[in-house]
This record gives C-alpha cells, sequence and structure tokens, in this order.
C-alpha cells in the first residue's frame, strides 16, 4: 500500500467500531493522519484501539477528545450522534472538520444544526457504503473502504473547501465518492439497505417464532441463508436506522407491499403471465445492477447523466500488439437493427413471438428493457432465444419511468415513431452519447402526423412525447437516407388513420419493411415509395435473426489487411441494403466470397470467406454509401492499408452517429501516422505504413473496433481507450478477435 503525505494533522474519531476501527486502519496503513485519537464512552474500547495499534491516544471525554484535531469523523450509532455531538462540540477548535458516517442523513444534519452553533458550516455529512454484518472495533479492517462508494449530502451552507477536503481524503483510502441531497440519500437507501434489511430481519424472525423452527432451519436451503445474511447485523445500530429514517422507510416499505401483492394476487389467479413477468423483469433489472457495479459501459454511460464523479477505472482499454493473421471461423453475434425490430414488432403482434439469434448486445437490451417497462413479457434472452408475449397494438402500458435507450440511435428514434399515436405520455432518455444525437429528424415529421413531441437543448434528448394525439396519415420525402427516420414514420403509421407513406433519396436498410411483412402487416411499396395503412394488426411469428454484417465487417478488413489470413464468417445477413461493405471491399480487391447463399425468415445469408488480398484505394460510389453507412470506421482502416488514395464523399450522415466518425477516425489514423484530408461531407485517405499510438474510442463502439483492426498491420502496438461500448452491438468481440489470432488484450 502506498503510503501518502498526511492530509490531516491529527484526526479524532469519536465511536471505534466497525466503521470508526476501519477507518482508523486505512488511515493508518496509508499514512494519511499524523495522529489518530479515538473518543468512546467505553474504557474497553479504548483500549482495544489502543492494543490493535489503530489510535495513539484514546479519551472517554468528547471534547477532550476532539480537542486540536482537525478532522473529526463521527461514527457512533446514528441515535447517539446527537448527544456525542452536543459532547464534542465545546473542544473543536476553529478550522476542525466534522464529518459523520451515519447510514441515514436528514436526522444527523438536523442533530448537527442544534448542536454545532456557528461551526455547523465545517459539518460534512458523509456516509461511506461500507458496512458489513459484523461490528465492533475487533471487525476493524483496513481495506474496508477500498473499491467502495462514499456519499457527501453537502448543503448550501456547507463550507466547499470542507467538502473538497474530506472528499480528497476518501478518494485517498480507495473510495469512490458520490455527492446528492440529503433527501435523495435518505430515500435511496430507504429502498435498497434500509428496507431489505427490514425484509431480511422480519422473514427470520416470522420463521423463527413458528411451531418448530429448528425443523425449518434444518432444512433451509441457500437461498434463505443468501437472503438472510444481513439478518446478522448490528440490532442496536438497525433499530436506530428504522427510527432515524422512519418516513422513508415507511414509503419504501408501502411500496414493497403493492409489488408483493401482486406477486400474491398473480399465483391466487394461476396467471402466468403477470408472474413471468414479475420475474423476467426482475432478472434483467438484476442484470443491470451487476453490469452497474461491474461498470460496463451502459452503467458507466448512466451515470455520467446524473452523477458528476463517476470514474472510468472499470472502462476497458484495448491493447493491440502489432502484426499477425486471422485464421478460423467465427459465428458473429446477431444483426443489431433485426434483434431492436424482433421485439419491437412481437410486442405489437397479437401471440407469442420465439426469436433465435437474437443479439444480447447493450443496444438490443434496451430496446427489450423498455418494452418490458411498458408491461410486455418477454422471456430471455438465453443463448439467443427470446420469447415476446405480444400484447397487440394497443397493449403497451405507460411506464412508470422514462426509457432509457443506453448508447442506440435505433432504440430511441423508432421508439418516438412507434410511441407517438399512444395513449400514454413517455419519456425517452439516453446515455452521453446518445444525449448529443439529433431527434428533430424524426420529431418534426412525426408532429406533421398529429404527434406531440417535444426535444431537448438544440433538438437532442430527451424525447418527451405527449400521448393520446390522434395521427393522420400523410406522405414525407425524407431530406436523408435514414432508416431509422423510415421506419419511425412507418411505425407511427400503424396508429395514423389513412396511409402513411414516405420515399427516401435512396435506399435504406429495409428490416422494417420486410419484418412488417412476415408479422403479416401489408407494406406497399412502389419504386422508392414504402407506405402503411393505420389499423391493421400484427400476427406473431417465429425470427431468425441472421449474423450481423456490420459486425463481420471489422473481420472481413481485418483478413484482408492481415497476410496469410482466411476466415469463414457462417449465417451473415446479405440483405441487399446492407451489403455495401463487400461492394467496396472487393472494388478495392479484396477476395470475399458468399457460400451457400439461402433465405432465413424473410432475410438473405450467406457464409462469408474473406482471404488476405493486397487492396487499393478506389473512389467510393455514392450509391453505395448508405448501404455501408456503419461500415465505415472499418473501411477507413482497409483505406489506410490500400495502396494509392480512397476518397469518400456524401456521407454526412457519419457525422451524426455515435460520435462525429469522420472526425474521430481522422483523428485517430493521423496519430498512426496515415495521410488524409477531412471533408464535410467524406475523407480522402492515402494508404501507407501504419504506427503505433493511443487513440480514443469516443465511447464509440465501431472506432473502438475499427482501431484493434488495425494492429494487425501496424509496426507498434495501438492502445484504445474506453472500449466499453463495445458490448453494445459486440458482445464477445475480444474474445472472438483472440481466437481467430489478433494479439489483443483487455486492461
Ligand atoms: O435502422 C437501423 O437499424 C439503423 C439505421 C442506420 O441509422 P440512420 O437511419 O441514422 O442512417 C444505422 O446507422 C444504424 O446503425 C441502424
Ligand atoms: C449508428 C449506429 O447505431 P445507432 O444509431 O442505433 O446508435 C451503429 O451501430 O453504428
Amino acid at each position: 500500500m502506498s503510503r501518502g503525505a498526511p492530509l490531516f494533522r491529527r484526526v479524532a474519531i469519536i465511536g471505534l467500531g466497525l466503521i470508526g476501527g476501519s477507518f482508523a486502519a486505512a488511515l493508518r496503513e496509508r499514512g494519511l493522519a499524523g495522529t489518530l485519537v479515538a473518543g468512546s464512552r467505553s474504557a474497553r474500547t479504548l483500549e482495544q484501539g489502543l492494543a490493535m495499534g489503530l489510535i495513539d491516544e484514546g479519551s472517554q471525554d468528547l471534547a477532550l477528545a476532539v480537542r486540536g484535531a482537525d478532522l473529526v469523523l463521527l461514527s457512533t450509532p446514528v441515535s447517539a450522534m446527537e448527544r456525542s455531538l452536543a459532547a464534542l462540540a465545546p473542544g473543536l477548535s476553529e478550522r476542525a472538520i466534522v464529518t459523520d458516517g451515519g447510514s441515514v442523513k436528514g436526522s444527523v444534519i438536523a442533530a448537527a444544526r442544534r448542536t454545532l452553533g456557528d461551526h455547523f458550516p465545517r459539518f460534512v455529512p458523509g456516509h461511506p457504503i461500507a458496512g458489513k454484518e459484523t461490528s465492533g472495533v475487533a471487525a476493524a479492517d483496513a481495506g474496508l473502504y477500498q473499491d467502495h462508494r462514499v456519499i457527501l449530502t453537502p448543503l448550501a451552507q456547507t463550507d466547499p473547501a470542507a467538502t473538497r477536503a474530506v472528499r480528497e481524503l476518501w478518494t485517498a483510502l480507495g473510495s469512490e465518492v458520490l455527492e446528492m441531497t440529503p433527501e435523495h440519500h435518505d430515500r435511496v437507501l430507504a429502498e435498497t439497505s434500509h428496507l431489505p434489511h427490514l425484509l431480511a430481519f422480519s422473514l427470520v424472525d416470522t420463521l423463527a417464532r413458528q411451531g418448530d423452527s429448528t425443523e425449518i432451519f434444518r432444512y433451509a436451503a441457500g437461498g434463505f441463508r443468501d437472503f438472510t445474511r444481513i439478518a446478522s447485523s448490528d440490532p442496536v445500530m438497525w433499530h436506530d436506522i428504522f427510527q432515524e429514517n422512519r418516513q422513508a422507510v415507511l414509503d419504501a416499505l408501502a411500496l414493497f407491499r403493492d409489488g408483493i401483492d401482486g406477486f400474491r394476487d398473480a399465483i391466487e389467479a394461476g396467471d402466468s403471465d403477470a408472474l413471468m413477468g414479475i420475474m423476467t423483469r426482475a432478472n434483467t433489472a438484476r442484470a443491470h445492477f451487476l453490469a452497474l457495479n461491474a461498470r460496463t459501459s451502459y452503467t458507466r454511460a448512466r451515470h455520467s447523466d446524473n452523477e458528476s464523479s463517476m470514474s472510468d477505472q472499470h472502462d476497458p482499454t484495448f491493447v493491440v500488439q502489432p502484426g499477425g493473421s486471422l485464421r478460423g471461423r467465427a459465428r458473429v453475434p446477431g444483426d443489431k437493427s433485426i434483434s431492436h425490430r424482433s421485439i419491437m414488432l412481437g410486442a405489437l403482434a397479437d401471440g407469442v413471438t420465439e426469436v433465435e439469434g437474437f443479439l444480447e448486445g447493450e443496444d438490443a437490451l434496451a430496446t427489450l428493457q423498455a418494452f418490458r417497462d411498458m408491461g410486455v413479457v418477454i422471456e430471455g434472452p438465453h443463448n439467443g432465444k427470446v420469447t415476446v408475449h405480444g400484447v397487440g397494438l394497443d397493449g403497451l402500458k405507460e411506464p412508470g419511468k422514462p426509457l432509457y435507450m443506453g448508447n442506440s440511435g435505433t432504440s430511441m428514434r423508432l421508439l418516438t415513431g412507434l410511441l407517438a399515436g399512444q395513449a400514454f405520455d413517455v419519456t425517452l432518455t439516453g446515455d452521453a452519447s446518445l444525449s448529443k444525437r439529433p431527434m428533430e429528424r424524426v420529431a418534426k415529421p412525426l408532429r406533421e402526423m398529429g404527434a406531440s413531441i417535444q426535444t431537448g437543448d438544440g433538438g437532442r434528448p430527451p424525447v418527451r412525447i405527449r400521448g393520446g394525439q390522434t395521427l393522420k396519415g400523410f406522405h414525407y420525402d425524407l431530406p436523408m437516407a435514414s432508416a431509422q427516420v423510415k421506419s419511425a414514420l412507418l411505425l407511427a403509421g400503424l396508429y395514423a388513420q389513412g396511409e402513411t407513406s414516405v420515399t427516401e433519396p435512396a435506399p435504406t436498410r429495409d428490416h422494417t419493411e420486410r419484418m412488417l411483412t412476415g408479422f403479416g402487416y401489408p407494406v406497399r411499396s412502389e419504386g422508392p415509395l414504402r407506405a402503411v395503412t393505420g389499423g391493421g394488426a400484427l400476427r406473431a411469428c417465429h425470427l431468425e435473426v441472421p449474423a450481423d454484417i456490420s459486425s463481420a465487417a471489422f473481420l472481413l478488413v481485418g483478413a484482408s489487411i492481415a497476410a496469410d489470413s482466411d476466415v469463414l464468417l457462417p449465417h451473415v445477413g446479405i440483405n441487399p441494403t446492407r451489403t455495401g461493405v463487400i461492394d467496396i471491399l472487393r472494388l478495392m480487391g479484396a477476395d470475399i466470397t458468399l457460400e451457400n447463399q439461402r433465405d432465413s425468415g424473410g432475410e438473405p445469408v450467406a457464409d462469408l470467406r474473406v482471404r488476405s488480398a493486397p487492396l487499393k484505394g478506389i473512389e467510393i460510389p455514392a450509391e453505395l454509401v448508405p448501404l455501408a453507412i456503419d461500415e465505415f470506421p472499418a473501411i477507413f482502416v482497409a483505406a489506410a492499408c490500400a495502396e494509392g488514395d480512397t476518397v469518400l464523399h456524401g456521407a454526412e450522415e457519419l457525422r451524426v452517429k455515435e460520435s462525429d466518425r469522420i472526425q474521430v477516425m481522422a483523428d485517430g489514423l493521423s496519430a498512426l501516422g496515415v495521410d488524409l484530408e477531412v471533408f464535410e461531407d467524406g475523407i480522402r485517405i492515402t494508404g501507407g505504413a501504419l504506427g503505433g499510438a493511443e487513440v480514443e474510442s469516443h465511447d464509440d463502439h465501431r472506432i473502438a473496433m475499427s482501431f484493434a483492426i488495425a494492429g494487425l498491420r501496424a509496426t507498434a502496438p495501438i492502445t484504445i481507450r474506453h472500449c466499453a461500448t463495445v458490448a453494445t452491438s459486440f458482445p464477445g468481440f475480444a474474445d472472438l478477435m483472440r481466437s481467430l489470432g489478433l494479439g489483443l488484450e483487455v486492461r
């Protein structure tokens, strides 16, 4: 453990139990305090602290204990805090900062206000969320705060310098420090900590009071042990918490009662849909929660919305060793565009839709979760299999909260259309990257249909949709080639009076049209026009999602540029509105063959075989741009490895993807030493040697993966920062690439 310079000369700890004792142990271990003093009513505790070497001095007189201290931590049970504060206040020196470790903030702040007088602004309320079921100074643990969160709840009158100093100290102890209001803290903790403890205590007590409790406990299985572990916690401490946070605990309990009543009713009525609904929602909610703790991209981004200090220490960095080749067979994950639509149309259909090959990536999961939040029962995904219990076109329910779309533009834009004609209000939010993307492109034409939609600053998320509007079919000439805008309008058209039609300036992916047809909903096609008439119905069906050509693109480019490569990619979707990448790479000289072409549930698929080939620069034909729109970051890497110039125009849409893909790729490629020129609507890239460098993904999955494959032709390692978002479209990317031969390390 590194020892720093002491942050405080003299630290007084009032109450030397698990929290105070561990604080002393951690300060000691890291050399963060000059002298450590404890104040406690118990002489025995002080002796123990001295014997364990946790403290240098101890006093039963709290005013004496804090004398000369520049930091005081109050870590008694919350009910004793007012008494302790009153006793220590006379001993405080003017500059002393006082903080606490209480699990309830409202009542502790009130006590501090009553007892500290003029010193109150130097009180920084805090709560290290690091308790465990053991207690007392004997349980002191120097590592207790490492990688745990500490919540500070400073008030308007709290001295910002004091808050900063306390924050700095907890950070030095290895904690992640968050700030929120005391009210917010008390409500959140009532729901996430106080309620579960209450339930654990109550369950054990209820069963223990039954006739022959030894019988029950003898047969109690792991579930009982897991659920009730926290009933071993200190009753005195929890007694205090339930009393001090009375109202918030009662509110949380009322919420829980509603939930458990619903569960009970479902069992009583034999309502299997309702039962599956509760449990599948809980399953995913827990998966999200675990991801949150592991800080995957979903949560990293989620946090960037509402917490100022989210650390990114868990957002992986890719380090790619230069050179190598790719060889073998690899099934890439399911198509993202089709996966989104399988949930949307499955939910709106009558009957049960089975989906196979579903992409278990965060973008598609965000769509799935949104429909669960709107009352749709969805089982899975288990190994790519999802079962959607359709509720019919008018069966969605108002979600109790904003729908969170994560990093996914497709989810937000298509849902804006789909939800414009519902009876209820709904708000759509997204992560930091999605929150920068334009939403007026769907909101504006939907308003022309009669929808009431509000976007945030600059036409960006959040998107607020007012329900209960009557939509009227209309015709719209799309100003840009966008499958998302087209799809949003067609989905709104399902709810509109009469016909809704769109024409596109160039063909874009047609999965919505194909899948509507597969669900038995007629789509009229005439040249570039696509139209639906409202008031029909969708019939559930069986869907098989092919492997995503946009993910396969990284392997098509990787195996083309790396010497001695030969890769087979089975069952890849080759819908002609998606194969621009194959056409472009072939024009550049790539050796890609389509084997075993067949139809899979309305979508053409093939096994793609790609072998290394010398590439040459080309002018990318304009009509291929919308057909390869997501593959350009990878294509730019191919261009950087080709002989001569590759020139792209007409691709301004790249600037409004998860990042500005023209600029971000240009920055990264320049860092690798590539000669290029950026245009407003494209780029010129001159092929040549690639060096090594550290590049930034800008939370864009396709940027991260593109620079990973660039490593195959680099002369030195490439380090790519912020790669967690790779999981949005290509979970398992690193393992799969390694299995084929890429020297990719995830740090
Ligand atoms: O409809 C879809 O599934 C998509 C359409 C495209 O977006 P635009 O419509 O914005 O071009 C594409 O970039 C995105 O990854 C998926
Ligand atoms: C642009 C993309 O997705 P979306 O718009 O759904 O975020 C993409 O996957 O490259």
